[in-house]
């Protein structure tokens, strides 16, 4: 069980990409220095957070895991079908441009289902998140958008817009794609196994990832190396999305990264990972908001025309990122391109760790 498997420690002899680590406490008591390390690592690669608080990441996992131990064919009867709310069959992503799927699973919570609970809003889950809704799941959504919408107000005051102007596009209340998402890769079975997930950046907003074997990969800015993020017992991983790279005109990075199975002698384990997708509002027009801010309107004036200015809402962003990874849509290399995000450095094609 993911909470219970003692797994054999991150190797010491490869090289990694050190995150900086925020603590959360002391963003909240609105310590200078801490913020000033938050902007920093918003604004570059992402960051690890420290002293979060969310007491429900072994339930989560747990979740999880129930989760992936029913049946297929009970599994199926909530198949996601490519709208992102359910449960994730392994070999519906394509990996490269030769058509190679993917071998991970996935469930996918809706926050707009889990608030809502016994309410349906999108659809309905599997008996095994069902019995957790209320004890785990709920909780566990809250807290997380607790968390990320506080960093966001933080980022939003960096940023120079007035109050609450990030806020007013992610209102719990609202319908969005915020998802609560637990993933089970397959233990390594070859020495040069593929991608579990190819390199892409984050739709949303933020990312909070809750990991305990390596695998996350991450390619610095301009760099054509991948470097492992090695995972911290208590920390969360925070990814940049898209779409706060789009709202600050590109100030705010959305760092790339993929996942890979995890190193050495890890590889020979499950591997699980628990993330939060903090997500805009469905009807929140991906654009930057250089009108409110001087120092966002100075960063889109040294910006290509239109680069902040897709000309989508968020739900319209989701839903092409999200179709053009799969292989049901899958035409040519053409079709594939579709799926890019707002990605600034070159993605090296190779799948291979
Ligand atoms: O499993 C991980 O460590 C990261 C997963 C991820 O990047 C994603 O689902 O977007
Ligand atoms: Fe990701």
């Amino acid at each position: 069980m993911p909470g219970l498997t003692t797994y054999p420690p991150f190797p010491e002899d490869i090289p990694t990409c050190p995150l900086i680590v925020v603590d959360y406490q002391l963003v909240r008591a609105g310590n200078e220095e801490e913020i000033n390390k938050l902007w920093k690592a918003a604004t570059e690669l992402g960051f690890c957070l420290r002293n979060h608080g969310v007491e429900e990441i072994d339930d989560m996992f747990e979740m999880g895991h129930e989760t992936m131990a029913l049946p297929l064919e009970e599994k199926l009867k909530f198949d996601e079908k490519g709208a992102s709310f359910g449960y994730k069959v392994p070999g519906v992503m394509i990996l490269d441009d030769n058509g190679t799927r993917d071998v991970t699973e996935y469930i996918n919570v809706s926050k707009d289902d889990a608030l809502a609970w016994p309410a349906v809003v999108h659809r309905t889950y599997p008996s095994t998140v069902n019995e957790r809704m209320e004890s785990t799941i709920k909780p566990f959504v809250k807290k997380s958008l607790e968390i990320n919408h506080f960093l966001i107000d933080v980022l939003n005051d960096k940023l120079g817009l007035s109050k609450g102007s990030l806020a007013e596009f992610h209102k719990a209340q609202e319908r969005s794609f915020c998802i609560s998402r637990v993933i089970r890769a397959p233990p390594r079975l070859v020495p040069d196994e593929k991608v579990f997930l190819t390199a892409h950046t984050d739709y949303g907003s933020l990312s909070f990832l809750h990991n305990r074997l390596g695998g996350l990969q991450v390619l610095p800015p301009g760099s054509d190396k991948w470097l492992y993020v090695k995972p911290i017992p208590g920390h969360a991983i925070c990814n940049v999305g898209d779409a706060l790279n789009i709202f600050s005109g590109g100030i705010i990075r959305s760092n790339i990264h993929r996942v890979v199975p995890p190193p050495k002698d890890q590889g020979q384990y499950d591997r699980w990972s628990l993330i939060y997708f903090t997500r805009p509002n469905d009807t929140a027009p991906l654009k930057h908001l250089g009108e409110k801010s001087p120092m966002i309107a100075e960063a889109v004036a040294r910006a290509p025309a239109g680069k902040y200015e897709p000309g989508m809402t968020m739900a319209e962003w989701m839903v092409r990122r999200i179709r053009a990874k799969r292989g049901a849509n899958y035409n040519d290399p053409e079709s594939r391109k579709l799926r890019r995000g707002t990605a600034d450095t070159a993605i090296p094609e190779v799948v291979y760790a």
